[in-house]
């Protein structure tokens, strides 16, 4: 039987093993590597510091996680398909190395995430920055 997430060590593991899958992935890896070109050692301790927020409660993370999703969404448009891959993967990631409470939340909370992002750039597409409206960040700030 896996143990739960418990430490920032463990979040580090899942992040990176998830990465390994993403970064090669044949429906979204390209995003990664040719268009962001994902720095993933800069990445890994903010994204850790996200996760760990929520499922530590540790307060590692100083928020804005949606921004770069716009920045990427204006370059190469993000699609409810590439979020839905995105999930696939995390959730095998996280079934693959670890189960229980912490686990669950990991998986629920990124389904949210994946929603959210998803409507505020469907938003933004319909109506775009440069139609005159400027991209905020609401509520708490892990959006
Ligand atoms: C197709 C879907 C997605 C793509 C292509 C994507 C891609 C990216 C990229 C390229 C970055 C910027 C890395 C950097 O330059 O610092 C990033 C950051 C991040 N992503 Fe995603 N992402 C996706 C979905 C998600 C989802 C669903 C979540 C939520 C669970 C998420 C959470 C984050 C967080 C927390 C950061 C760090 C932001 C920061 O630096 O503070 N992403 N993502």
């Amino acid at each position: 039987m896996l143990a739960d997430i418990e430490t920032r060590a463990d979040v580090e593991r899942l992040v990176r093993a998830f990465y390994g899958r993403a970064l090669t992935d044949p429906i979204i890896g390209w995003i990664f590597t040719d268009i962001a070109k994902l720095d993933l050692e800069a990445h890994v301790p903010e994204i850790a510091s996200f996760w760990e927020t929520i499922l530590l409660g540790a307060q590692s993370y100083r928020g804005g996680a949606f921004r770069p999703h716009a920045e990427l969404h204006m370059k190469v448009r993000l699609r409810s398909g590439h979020f839905e891959r995105w999930l696939v993967l995390w959730r095998e990631t996280v079934d693959e190395l670890f189960s229980g409470e912490r686990a669950e939340l990991a998986k629920s909370h990124a389904l949210r995430v994946a929603r959210a992002f998803h409507g505020r750039l469907e938003a933004m597409t319909a109506a775009p920055p440069s139609a005159g409206l400027t991209v905020t960040r609401h509520g708490p700030g892990r959006g």
